[in-house]
């Protein structure tokens, strides 16, 4: 059954440090200020930035299981397991929480990698979650600055800043955030 608004808070908060929580409400307070510029659902928008990071701490072990039992994406296995807590999440939103609105779990799978065609909410979700108050990494800045020009150009400042830091530590890219860049470049 789903949760309350108040009973997902509570929920999601008890599984993650106190850092990481934080980051969640400012996840939460840049969707919804997303959202009411851009046009998407604010209420969905706070409902996935709760959701977001819920498996962020789950032990890889529990992540990968998730993933190979229930039929999930199993190329993301040969990546970064910074990537798994996205389609974990979005999974365990809808089995553990009962939230049954796929623009929300969609916002949830797509929040780290991108995909191509992402939806307004996806865009949103995953851009607040570059540019959260609580943000301070080179190069924010600039992403805050395109986020006021408009979603696509805030994402592709984001992840053009991922890709960079991957490339300059010489770290595997996952295909589809390079993908999702170009995409969101056509669509300028
Ligand atoms: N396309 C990608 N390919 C490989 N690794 C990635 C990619 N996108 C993100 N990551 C890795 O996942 C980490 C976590 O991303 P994310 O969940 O957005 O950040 P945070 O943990 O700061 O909320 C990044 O710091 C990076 O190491």
């Amino acid at each position: 059954m789903a949760l309350s608004r108040e009973g997902l808070i509570e929920a999601v908060s008890a599984q993650m440090p106190a850092k990481r929580w934080k980051h969640t409400q400012g996840v939460m307070e840049s969707a919804v200020v997303l959202a009411e510029k851009y046009g998407a659902d604010p209420v969905k928008a706070d409902i996935a930035a709760i959701l977001h990071d819920v498996a962020k701490y789950w032990p890889v072990a529990e992540m990968e299981a998730v993933i190979r039992d229930n039929g999930l994406n199993i190329e993301l296995l040969h990546h970064d397991k910074q990537l798994w807590h996205s389609e974990v999440g979005a999974f365990v939103a809808e089995r553990d929480y009962g939230v049954s609105d796929s623009e929300i779990i969609n916002a949830i799978r797509w929040h780290t990698s991108g995909r191509v065609g992402m939806s307004l909410l996806d865009k949103v979700v995953c851009l607040a979650d570059y540019i959260e108050p609580g943000r301070d990494f080179p190069g924010v800045e600039y992403i805050r600055e395109q986020a006021q020009r408009s979603l696509e150009e805030g994402l592709i400042a984001g992840f053009d800043s991922t890709i960079s830091l991957l490339l300059s530590q010489r770290r595997v890219i996952y295909p589809l955030t390079v993908l999702s860049r170009n995409d969101l470049i056509v669509q300028l």
